[in-house]
Protein backbone atom coordinates (compact mmCIF):
# COMPACT_ATOMS: atom_id res chain seq x y z
CA UNK A 1 0.00 0.00 0.00
CA UNK A 2 0.97 3.83 -0.67
CA UNK A 3 0.49 6.59 1.49
CA UNK A 4 0.03 10.27 0.30
CA UNK A 5 0.88 12.82 2.40
CA UNK A 6 -0.85 15.63 1.65
CA UNK A 7 0.31 18.97 3.06
CA UNK A 8 0.04 22.14 0.33
CA UNK A 9 -1.82 19.87 -2.11
CA UNK A 10 -5.13 19.54 -0.73
CA UNK A 11 -6.92 18.60 -3.88
CA UNK A 12 -6.99 14.92 -5.47
CA UNK A 13 -6.97 15.84 -9.36
CA UNK A 14 -3.62 17.28 -11.18
CA UNK A 15 -1.45 15.95 -7.99
CA UNK A 16 1.58 14.40 -9.07
CA UNK A 17 2.61 12.56 -5.88
CA UNK A 18 -0.64 11.13 -5.52
CA UNK A 19 -0.66 10.44 -9.57
CA UNK A 20 2.66 8.58 -9.06
CA UNK A 21 1.28 6.09 -6.38
CA UNK A 22 -1.70 5.35 -7.82
CA UNK A 23 0.41 4.33 -11.00
CA UNK A 24 2.75 2.41 -8.90
CA UNK A 25 -0.13 0.62 -7.47
CA UNK A 26 -1.62 0.16 -10.86
CA UNK A 27 2.16 -1.39 -12.23
CA UNK A 28 1.98 -3.30 -9.52
CA UNK A 29 -1.61 -4.36 -10.85
CA UNK A 30 -3.05 -3.79 -6.96
CA UNK A 31 -6.42 -3.38 -6.53
CA UNK A 32 -8.41 -1.60 -3.31
CA UNK A 33 -9.84 -5.14 -2.50
CA UNK A 34 -5.87 -6.01 -2.24
CA UNK A 35 -4.39 -4.32 0.98
CA UNK A 36 -1.20 -4.96 -0.75
CA UNK A 37 -2.34 -2.27 -3.09
CA UNK A 38 -4.39 0.74 -3.00
CA UNK A 39 -3.83 4.30 -1.89
CA UNK A 40 -4.62 5.84 1.41
CA UNK A 41 -4.10 9.51 2.48
CA UNK A 42 -2.93 11.47 5.24
CA UNK A 43 -2.98 15.08 6.85
CA UNK A 44 -1.02 16.04 9.85
CA UNK A 45 -1.80 19.07 12.12
CA UNK A 46 1.70 20.07 13.01
CA UNK A 47 1.87 22.13 16.12
CA UNK A 48 5.07 23.97 14.75
CA UNK A 49 2.95 25.09 11.59
CA UNK A 50 -0.02 25.98 13.98
CA UNK A 51 1.91 28.06 15.94
CA UNK A 52 2.68 30.39 12.64
CA UNK A 53 -0.74 30.21 11.47
CA UNK A 54 -3.54 33.30 11.16
CA UNK A 55 -7.24 32.44 11.98
CA UNK A 56 -7.95 32.98 8.32
CA UNK A 57 -5.40 30.64 7.22
CA UNK A 58 -6.93 27.69 9.38
CA UNK A 59 -10.31 28.47 8.41
CA UNK A 60 -9.69 27.69 4.80
CA UNK A 61 -7.23 25.02 5.94
CA UNK A 62 -10.32 23.39 7.79
CA UNK A 63 -12.97 23.62 4.98
CA UNK A 64 -10.32 22.39 2.35
CA UNK A 65 -9.95 19.48 4.03
CA UNK A 66 -13.24 18.78 4.83
CA UNK A 67 -13.99 18.49 0.86
CA UNK A 68 -11.03 16.69 0.50
CA UNK A 69 -12.06 14.26 2.68
CA UNK A 70 -15.29 13.66 1.15
CA UNK A 71 -13.93 13.60 -2.27
CA UNK A 72 -11.54 10.91 -1.47
CA UNK A 73 -14.80 9.22 1.10
CA UNK A 74 -16.99 9.73 -2.49
CA UNK A 75 -14.29 7.64 -4.62
CA UNK A 76 -13.53 5.00 -1.67
CA UNK A 77 -11.06 6.18 -0.50
CA UNK A 78 -9.85 8.07 2.96
CA UNK A 79 -8.06 11.28 4.07
CA UNK A 80 -6.45 10.09 7.42
CA UNK A 81 -6.08 12.83 9.98
CA UNK A 82 -3.93 12.42 13.04
CA UNK A 83 -2.27 15.53 15.27
CA UNK A 84 1.03 15.83 16.40
CA UNK A 85 4.77 15.82 15.44
CA UNK A 86 5.18 14.52 11.83
CA UNK A 87 8.36 12.91 12.11
CA UNK A 88 6.60 10.49 14.63
CA UNK A 89 3.25 10.61 13.10
CA UNK A 90 4.07 9.86 9.31
CA UNK A 91 6.14 6.47 10.46
CA UNK A 92 3.70 5.63 12.66
CA UNK A 93 0.47 5.55 10.07
CA UNK A 94 3.18 4.29 7.50
CA UNK A 95 3.86 1.43 9.74
CA UNK A 96 0.16 0.81 11.08
CA UNK A 97 -0.84 0.33 7.39
CA UNK A 98 2.05 -1.51 6.36
CA UNK A 99 3.10 0.75 3.77
CA UNK A 100 5.43 0.01 0.95
CA UNK A 101 6.49 3.53 0.15
CA UNK A 102 5.40 6.91 1.41
CA UNK A 103 4.95 10.10 -0.94
CA UNK A 104 4.68 13.65 -0.89
CA UNK A 105 5.10 16.50 -3.01
CA UNK A 106 7.76 18.66 -1.85
CA UNK A 107 7.88 22.08 -0.18
CA UNK A 108 10.55 24.78 -0.68
CA UNK A 109 11.15 26.88 2.92
CA UNK A 110 14.13 26.03 4.97
CA UNK A 111 11.64 25.49 7.81
CA UNK A 112 9.40 22.78 5.81
CA UNK A 113 12.64 21.35 4.43
CA UNK A 114 14.51 20.76 7.32
CA UNK A 115 11.02 18.54 8.52
CA UNK A 116 10.62 16.72 5.26
CA UNK A 117 14.39 15.59 5.73
CA UNK A 118 13.74 14.49 9.54
CA UNK A 119 10.68 12.46 8.28
CA UNK A 120 12.61 11.22 5.21
CA UNK A 121 15.45 9.76 8.12
CA UNK A 122 12.56 8.46 10.56
CA UNK A 123 11.21 6.57 7.99
CA UNK A 124 14.86 5.40 7.07
CA UNK A 125 14.87 4.07 10.58
CA UNK A 126 11.73 1.95 10.17
CA UNK A 127 12.69 0.65 6.71
CA UNK A 128 9.77 1.56 4.60
CA UNK A 129 10.25 3.54 1.38
CA UNK A 130 9.90 6.84 0.39
CA UNK A 131 9.51 9.49 -2.45
CA UNK A 132 8.78 13.53 -2.90
CA UNK A 133 7.91 15.21 -5.85
CA UNK A 134 7.84 18.23 -7.57
CA UNK A 135 4.61 19.71 -7.92
CA UNK A 136 3.99 23.22 -6.34
CA UNK A 137 5.00 25.01 -9.27
CA UNK A 138 5.93 24.20 -13.11
CA UNK A 139 9.81 24.82 -12.85
CA UNK A 140 11.88 23.25 -9.73
CA UNK A 141 14.37 25.53 -7.98
CA UNK A 142 17.82 24.80 -9.46
CA UNK A 143 15.76 24.39 -12.91
CA UNK A 144 15.75 27.95 -14.18
CA UNK A 145 19.26 29.66 -13.61
CA UNK A 146 22.04 32.38 -15.07
CA UNK A 147 24.03 30.28 -17.81
CA UNK A 148 26.86 30.11 -15.61
CA UNK A 149 23.84 28.22 -13.04
CA UNK A 150 23.37 31.06 -10.71
CA UNK A 151 20.27 31.69 -9.31
CA UNK A 152 18.57 35.28 -10.68
CA UNK A 153 18.83 38.04 -8.10
CA UNK A 154 16.49 39.36 -10.47
CA UNK A 155 13.04 38.88 -12.05
CA UNK A 156 13.54 39.78 -15.78
CA UNK A 157 15.35 37.20 -17.16
CA UNK A 158 14.02 34.85 -15.06
CA UNK A 159 10.62 35.45 -16.21
CA UNK A 160 11.48 35.38 -19.73
CA UNK A 161 13.03 31.72 -19.45
CA UNK A 162 10.18 30.80 -17.91
CA UNK A 163 8.13 31.56 -20.69
CA UNK A 164 9.89 29.63 -22.34
CA UNK A 165 9.96 26.74 -20.79
CA UNK A 166 7.69 23.57 -21.55
CA UNK A 167 5.02 23.02 -18.98
CA UNK A 168 3.68 19.60 -18.12
CA UNK A 169 0.37 18.60 -18.25
CA UNK A 170 -1.96 18.41 -15.30
CA UNK A 171 -1.36 14.95 -13.69
CA UNK A 172 -4.04 12.21 -14.34
CA UNK A 173 -6.69 11.50 -11.18
CA UNK A 174 -5.84 8.38 -9.09
CA UNK A 175 -8.51 5.75 -10.15
CA UNK A 176 -10.88 5.27 -7.27
CA UNK A 177 -10.43 1.59 -7.56
CA UNK A 178 -6.70 2.27 -6.26
CA UNK A 179 -7.88 3.97 -3.27
CA UNK A 180 -8.42 2.41 0.11
CA UNK A 181 -10.45 3.01 3.20
CA UNK A 182 -9.37 2.98 6.75
CA UNK A 183 -11.09 -0.19 7.48
CA UNK A 184 -9.14 -1.52 4.78
CA UNK A 185 -6.71 -0.26 5.97
CA UNK A 186 -7.44 -1.60 9.88
CA UNK A 187 -6.84 2.16 11.09
CA UNK A 188 -9.02 4.53 12.52
CA UNK A 189 -10.11 7.66 9.91
CA UNK A 190 -9.46 10.06 13.08
CA UNK A 191 -11.98 13.23 13.00
CA UNK A 192 -10.92 16.88 11.74
CA UNK A 193 -10.35 18.95 14.55
CA UNK A 194 -12.57 22.75 14.90
CA UNK A 195 -11.41 26.24 14.72
CA UNK A 196 -11.82 26.20 18.54
CA UNK A 197 -10.05 22.75 19.47
CA UNK A 198 -7.08 24.29 17.19
CA UNK A 199 -7.12 27.02 19.19
CA UNK A 200 -8.04 29.76 16.87
CA UNK A 201 -11.20 31.83 16.84
CA UNK A 202 -13.78 32.52 13.90
CA UNK A 203 -11.91 34.95 11.93
CA UNK A 204 -13.72 38.31 11.64
CA UNK A 205 -12.30 38.22 7.74
CA UNK A 206 -15.37 37.01 5.39
CA UNK A 207 -13.24 34.66 3.38
CA UNK A 208 -14.21 33.21 0.08
CA UNK A 209 -15.02 29.93 -0.51
CA UNK A 210 -12.32 27.27 0.50
CA UNK A 211 -11.97 24.26 -1.49
CA UNK A 212 -11.32 22.66 -5.07
CA UNK A 213 -14.92 22.77 -6.33
CA UNK A 214 -14.38 27.01 -5.59
CA UNK A 215 -11.25 27.18 -7.15
CA UNK A 216 -12.27 25.54 -10.20
CA UNK A 217 -15.30 28.04 -10.52
CA UNK A 218 -12.68 30.40 -9.51
CA UNK A 219 -10.69 30.03 -12.64
CA UNK A 220 -13.50 29.18 -15.09
CA UNK A 221 -15.07 32.45 -13.89
CA UNK A 222 -11.71 34.17 -14.61
CA UNK A 223 -11.07 32.66 -17.97
CA UNK A 224 -14.16 33.75 -19.66
CA UNK A 225 -13.48 37.40 -18.18
CA UNK A 226 -10.53 38.64 -16.35
CA UNK A 227 -7.79 36.99 -18.13
CA UNK A 228 -8.97 38.99 -21.27
CA UNK A 229 -9.01 42.63 -19.63
CA UNK A 230 -5.94 41.31 -16.64
CA UNK A 231 -3.46 43.86 -18.81
CA UNK A 232 -5.24 46.96 -18.79
CA UNK A 233 -7.23 46.50 -15.54
CA UNK A 234 -5.03 44.45 -12.71
CA UNK A 235 -4.01 47.52 -11.10
CA UNK A 236 -7.26 48.60 -10.40
CA UNK A 237 -8.41 47.41 -7.03
CA UNK A 238 -12.28 47.92 -8.60
CA UNK A 239 -12.06 46.17 -11.66
CA UNK A 240 -11.76 42.41 -10.25
CA UNK A 241 -9.70 41.20 -13.04
CA UNK A 242 -7.82 39.13 -11.23
CA UNK A 243 -8.15 36.03 -10.85
CA UNK A 244 -8.80 35.19 -6.58
CA UNK A 245 -6.63 31.99 -6.69
CA UNK A 246 -4.14 32.80 -4.63
CA UNK A 247 -5.12 31.07 -1.09
CA UNK A 248 -6.20 28.18 -3.79
CA UNK A 249 -2.37 28.35 -5.27
CA UNK A 250 -1.29 28.54 -1.71
CA UNK A 251 -2.47 25.51 -0.40
CA UNK A 252 -2.90 23.87 -3.54
CA UNK A 253 -6.86 23.04 -3.28
CA UNK A 254 -5.69 23.79 -7.81
CA UNK A 255 -2.45 22.22 -9.32
CA UNK A 256 -0.74 24.66 -11.09
CA UNK A 257 -0.43 22.80 -14.24
CA UNK A 258 -4.50 22.99 -14.64
CA UNK A 259 -4.18 26.74 -14.24
CA UNK A 260 -1.43 27.60 -16.43
CA UNK A 261 -3.23 24.92 -19.13
CA UNK A 262 -6.32 26.41 -18.63
CA UNK A 263 -4.82 30.30 -19.20
CA UNK A 264 -2.68 28.77 -22.18
CA UNK A 265 -6.43 27.64 -23.61
CA UNK A 266 -7.70 30.91 -23.57
CA UNK A 267 -6.10 31.88 -26.49
CA UNK A 268 -8.19 30.40 -28.44
CA UNK A 269 -9.97 32.93 -30.47
CA UNK A 270 -8.31 35.85 -28.34
CA UNK A 271 -7.23 39.16 -30.28
CA UNK A 272 -3.29 39.85 -29.98
CA UNK A 273 -3.97 42.57 -26.87
CA UNK A 274 -6.03 39.60 -25.30
CA UNK A 275 -3.08 37.21 -25.95
CA UNK A 276 -0.77 39.79 -24.75
CA UNK A 277 -3.00 40.15 -21.35
CA UNK A 278 -2.74 36.15 -20.61
CA UNK A 279 0.98 36.41 -20.76
CA UNK A 280 1.14 39.03 -18.71
CA UNK A 281 -0.74 36.76 -16.22
CA UNK A 282 1.39 33.90 -16.84
CA UNK A 283 3.71 36.47 -16.00
CA UNK A 284 2.71 36.33 -11.96
CA UNK A 285 2.62 32.88 -12.29
CA UNK A 286 6.86 33.10 -13.02
CA UNK A 287 6.60 35.80 -10.27
CA UNK A 288 5.43 33.13 -8.04
CA UNK A 289 7.81 30.96 -8.77
CA UNK A 290 10.27 33.26 -8.69
CA UNK A 291 9.85 33.76 -5.37
CA UNK A 292 9.83 30.30 -4.50
CA UNK A 293 13.30 30.13 -5.79
CA UNK A 294 14.48 32.94 -4.26
CA UNK A 295 13.49 31.56 -0.72
CA UNK A 296 15.02 28.14 -1.36
CA UNK A 297 18.31 29.48 -2.59
CA UNK A 298 18.23 31.69 0.26
CA UNK A 299 16.33 30.40 3.12
CA UNK A 300 17.39 33.29 5.35
CA UNK A 301 15.06 35.61 3.45
CA UNK A 302 12.47 34.85 5.60
CA UNK A 303 13.89 37.02 8.58
CA UNK A 304 16.89 38.60 7.07
CA UNK A 305 17.46 41.48 4.09
CA UNK A 306 17.86 39.37 1.01
CA UNK A 307 20.04 42.73 -0.10
CA UNK A 308 23.00 43.95 2.08
CA UNK A 309 23.86 47.25 3.07
CA UNK A 310 26.92 48.52 4.58
CA UNK A 311 25.39 49.22 8.03
CA UNK A 312 22.41 48.27 9.71
CA UNK A 313 19.08 50.21 8.33
CA UNK A 314 17.90 52.39 11.67
CA UNK A 315 14.03 51.43 11.58
CA UNK A 316 11.76 53.14 13.56
CA UNK A 317 10.28 52.03 16.87
CA UNK A 318 6.84 53.60 17.13
CA UNK A 319 3.79 51.32 18.47
CA UNK A 320 1.17 54.23 17.42
CA UNK A 321 2.31 54.93 14.02
CA UNK A 322 2.28 50.61 13.76
CA UNK A 323 -1.30 50.12 15.20
CA UNK A 324 -2.57 53.10 13.15
CA UNK A 325 -0.92 51.53 10.18
CA UNK A 326 -2.96 48.07 11.53
CA UNK A 327 -6.32 49.79 11.84
CA UNK A 328 -6.58 51.80 8.84
CA UNK A 329 -6.38 54.87 10.86
CA UNK A 330 -3.03 56.95 9.08
CA UNK A 331 -5.01 59.60 7.51
CA UNK A 332 -4.26 58.02 4.27
CA UNK A 333 -7.33 56.88 2.78
CA UNK A 334 -5.99 54.44 -0.26
CA UNK A 335 -3.79 52.97 2.67
CA UNK A 336 -6.42 52.54 4.92
CA UNK A 337 -8.78 51.38 3.03
CA UNK A 338 -6.75 48.59 1.60
CA UNK A 339 -5.68 47.84 5.41
CA UNK A 340 -9.01 47.28 6.31
CA UNK A 341 -9.83 45.25 3.22
CA UNK A 342 -7.17 43.00 4.85
CA UNK A 343 -9.49 43.00 8.17
CA UNK A 344 -12.53 42.38 6.08
CA UNK A 345 -11.24 39.69 3.58
CA UNK A 346 -8.19 38.28 4.62
CA UNK A 347 -7.39 39.71 1.51
CA UNK A 348 -5.97 43.10 0.07
CA UNK A 349 -5.65 44.08 -4.01
CA UNK A 350 -1.90 43.70 -4.95
CA UNK A 351 -1.49 47.20 -6.01
CA UNK A 352 -2.67 48.20 -2.83
CA UNK A 353 -0.67 45.57 -0.84
CA UNK A 354 2.10 47.62 -2.46
CA UNK A 355 1.22 51.03 -0.91
CA UNK A 356 0.47 49.89 2.32
CA UNK A 357 4.00 47.87 2.28
CA UNK A 358 5.29 51.29 0.53
CA UNK A 359 3.60 53.44 3.67
CA UNK A 360 4.77 51.24 6.11
CA UNK A 361 8.37 51.41 5.51
CA UNK A 362 9.27 54.66 3.54
CA UNK A 363 6.54 56.92 5.35
CA UNK A 364 6.42 55.60 8.49
CA UNK A 365 9.73 53.91 8.82
CA UNK A 366 8.74 50.80 10.41
CA UNK A 367 10.88 47.89 9.72
CA UNK A 368 9.36 45.25 6.93
CA UNK A 369 9.62 42.57 9.26
CA UNK A 370 6.57 44.16 10.93
CA UNK A 371 4.28 44.23 7.94
CA UNK A 372 5.03 40.95 7.48
CA UNK A 373 4.23 39.42 10.44
CA UNK A 374 0.89 41.31 10.29
CA UNK A 375 0.24 40.09 6.94
CA UNK A 376 0.98 36.44 7.96
CA UNK A 377 -1.50 36.78 10.46
CA UNK A 378 -4.17 38.72 8.55
CA UNK A 379 -3.73 37.25 5.00
CA UNK A 380 -6.43 33.75 4.04
CA UNK A 381 -3.52 33.30 1.32
CA UNK A 382 -0.36 33.74 3.09
CA UNK A 383 2.81 31.93 1.36
CA UNK A 384 5.84 32.91 2.73
CA UNK A 385 7.71 32.92 -0.40
CA UNK A 386 5.24 35.51 -1.98
CA UNK A 387 5.01 37.73 1.54
CA UNK A 388 7.88 37.96 1.77
CA UNK A 389 8.84 38.68 -1.83
CA UNK A 390 6.33 41.55 -1.51
CA UNK A 391 7.68 42.83 1.57
CA UNK A 392 11.09 42.86 0.63
CA UNK A 393 10.41 44.45 -2.61
CA UNK A 394 8.36 47.54 -1.53
CA UNK A 395 10.74 47.84 1.49
CA UNK A 396 14.15 47.95 -1.09
CA UNK A 397 16.17 45.16 0.89
CA UNK A 398 14.45 42.80 -1.98
CA UNK A 399 15.22 41.93 -5.55
CA UNK A 400 13.53 45.31 -6.74
CA UNK A 401 15.45 46.12 -9.29
CA UNK A 402 14.59 49.93 -8.52
CA UNK A 403 16.79 51.88 -6.15
CA UNK A 404 15.46 53.03 -2.72
CA UNK A 405 14.85 56.49 -3.56
CA UNK A 406 11.98 55.72 -5.64
CA UNK A 407 9.12 56.29 -2.91
CA UNK A 408 5.35 55.49 -3.98
CA UNK A 409 3.25 58.40 -2.77
CA UNK A 410 -0.21 56.94 -1.44
CA UNK A 411 -2.12 60.20 -2.67
CA UNK A 412 -1.26 59.62 -6.52
CA UNK A 413 -1.19 56.40 -6.38
CA UNK A 414 -4.62 56.67 -4.98
CA UNK A 415 -5.47 58.91 -7.35
CA UNK A 416 -4.36 57.39 -10.09
CA UNK A 417 -5.93 53.73 -9.30
CA UNK A 418 -8.43 54.35 -7.85
CA UNK A 419 -9.86 58.04 -9.39
CA UNK A 420 -13.68 57.87 -8.46
CA UNK A 421 -12.39 56.65 -4.90
CA UNK A 422 -14.87 53.63 -5.07
CA UNK A 423 -12.62 51.62 -3.41
CA UNK A 424 -12.14 53.60 -0.85
CA UNK A 425 -15.49 54.64 -0.28
CA UNK A 426 -15.72 50.76 -0.22
CA UNK A 427 -13.92 50.27 3.35
CA UNK A 428 -13.15 53.37 4.79
CA UNK A 429 -16.92 54.41 5.79
CA UNK A 430 -16.01 57.41 7.31
CA UNK A 431 -15.06 58.79 3.48
CA UNK A 432 -18.95 57.25 2.31
CA UNK A 433 -20.13 60.81 1.43
CA UNK A 434 -16.76 62.80 0.83
CA UNK A 435 -15.82 64.02 -2.74
CA UNK A 436 -13.10 61.98 -4.01
CA UNK A 437 -11.01 64.70 -4.94
CA UNK A 438 -11.03 65.89 -1.36
CA UNK A 439 -10.09 62.10 -0.59
CA UNK A 440 -7.44 62.89 -2.87
CA UNK A 441 -6.38 65.61 -1.29
CA UNK A 442 -6.65 65.06 1.82
CA UNK A 443 -3.09 65.29 2.73
CA UNK A 444 -2.79 69.07 1.94
CA UNK A 445 -6.53 69.92 2.89
CA UNK A 446 -6.89 72.14 5.87
CA UNK A 447 -7.95 71.30 9.12
CA UNK A 448 -11.00 72.90 8.66
CA UNK A 449 -11.89 71.51 5.24
CA UNK A 450 -11.33 68.21 6.87
CA UNK A 451 -13.22 68.81 9.72
CA UNK A 452 -15.88 69.84 7.11
CA UNK A 453 -15.72 66.91 4.94
CA UNK A 454 -15.33 63.85 6.91
CA UNK A 455 -15.16 64.87 10.81
CA UNK A 456 -14.63 61.36 12.01
CA UNK A 457 -11.80 60.73 9.36
CA UNK A 458 -8.32 60.69 10.99
CA UNK A 459 -5.47 63.59 10.15
CA UNK A 460 -2.47 62.37 8.23
CA UNK A 461 -0.12 60.48 10.71
CA UNK A 462 2.75 61.74 9.29
CA UNK A 463 3.88 64.25 6.54
CA UNK A 464 4.76 61.88 3.49
CA UNK A 465 7.48 64.52 2.21
CA UNK A 466 8.55 65.10 4.98
CA UNK A 467 9.04 61.28 5.51
CA UNK A 468 10.33 61.06 2.05
CA UNK A 469 13.43 62.84 2.82
CA UNK A 470 14.09 61.12 5.84
CA UNK A 471 13.42 57.60 4.44
CA UNK A 472 15.96 58.51 1.50
CA UNK A 473 18.60 59.40 4.56
CA UNK A 474 17.94 56.63 6.73
CA UNK A 475 18.97 53.98 3.21
CA UNK A 476 21.80 56.50 2.65
CA UNK A 477 23.31 55.62 6.16
CA UNK A 478 22.58 52.21 5.73
CA UNK A 479 24.34 52.45 2.54
CA UNK A 480 27.28 54.18 4.30
CA UNK A 481 26.96 57.11 1.83
C1 LIG B 1 3.61 43.23 0.37
C2 LIG B 1 3.04 42.12 -0.47
C3 LIG B 1 2.70 40.91 0.12
C4 LIG B 1 2.19 39.87 -0.64
N1 LIG B 1 1.88 38.69 -0.03
C5 LIG B 1 1.43 37.65 -0.75
C6 LIG B 1 1.13 36.41 -0.14
O1 LIG B 1 1.29 36.22 1.07
N2 LIG B 1 0.65 35.40 -0.92
C7 LIG B 1 0.48 35.56 -2.26
O2 LIG B 1 0.06 34.61 -2.93
N3 LIG B 1 0.79 36.71 -2.87
C8 LIG B 1 1.24 37.76 -2.17
N4 LIG B 1 1.52 38.94 -2.79
C9 LIG B 1 1.41 39.02 -4.26
C10 LIG B 1 0.03 39.46 -4.79
O3 LIG B 1 -0.38 40.63 -4.14
C11 LIG B 1 -1.05 38.40 -4.65
O4 LIG B 1 -0.60 37.18 -5.14
C12 LIG B 1 -2.32 38.77 -5.43
O5 LIG B 1 -2.81 40.01 -4.99
C13 LIG B 1 -3.37 37.70 -5.23
O6 LIG B 1 -4.52 38.02 -5.93
P1 LIG B 1 -4.95 37.16 -7.20
O7 LIG B 1 -4.92 35.72 -6.88
O8 LIG B 1 -6.23 37.73 -7.67
O9 LIG B 1 -3.76 37.50 -8.17
P2 LIG B 1 -3.63 37.40 -9.76
O10 LIG B 1 -3.25 38.75 -10.23
O11 LIG B 1 -4.79 36.76 -10.38
O12 LIG B 1 -2.33 36.50 -9.93
C14 LIG B 1 -2.41 35.07 -10.07
C15 LIG B 1 -1.47 34.41 -9.11
O13 LIG B 1 -0.13 34.76 -9.38
C16 LIG B 1 0.60 34.88 -8.16
N5 LIG B 1 1.04 36.27 -8.02
C17 LIG B 1 0.42 37.39 -8.47
N6 LIG B 1 1.16 38.48 -8.20
C18 LIG B 1 2.27 38.04 -7.56
C19 LIG B 1 3.41 38.68 -7.02
N7 LIG B 1 3.59 40.01 -7.10
N8 LIG B 1 4.33 37.93 -6.41
C20 LIG B 1 4.19 36.59 -6.33
N9 LIG B 1 3.13 35.92 -6.83
C21 LIG B 1 2.19 36.64 -7.44
C22 LIG B 1 -0.37 34.51 -7.03
O14 LIG B 1 -0.23 33.15 -6.79
C23 LIG B 1 -1.71 34.83 -7.65
O15 LIG B 1 -2.77 34.12 -7.10
C24 LIG B 1 2.04 40.02 -2.04
C25 LIG B 1 2.38 41.24 -2.63
C26 LIG B 1 2.88 42.28 -1.86
C27 LIG B 1 3.23 43.58 -2.52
Amino acid sequence: MQLHWHRRDLRGADNRALAAAARAVAAADGTAANVDGGVISLFVFDESVLAHAGAPRVDYLLDALAELREWYRERGGELLIRHGDPREVVPEVAQAIEADRVVWNRDYSGLTRQRDSAVRQALNEVDIPRDSFHDAICHEPGSITTNQGDPYSVFTYFGRKWQGREKDDPYPDPDTDLLVDSDTAGVEAGSLPTLDELGFEKPEADLLTAGSEAAQKRLEAFCEDGIYRYEEDRDYPTQESTSRLSADLKYGTIGIREVYWTTENAREDASEAEIESIEEFQSQLAWREFYTHVLWFHPNVVSENYKEYDNEIEWETNEEHLQAWKDGKTGYPIVDAGMRQLRAEGFMHNRVRMIVAAFLTKDLLIDWREGYDWFREKLVDHDTANDNGGWQWAASTGTDAQPYFRIFNPMTQGERYDADAEYIKEYVDELEDTDPQIIHDWHEASLTQRRNAAPEYPDPIVDHSERREEAIAMFEAARGD
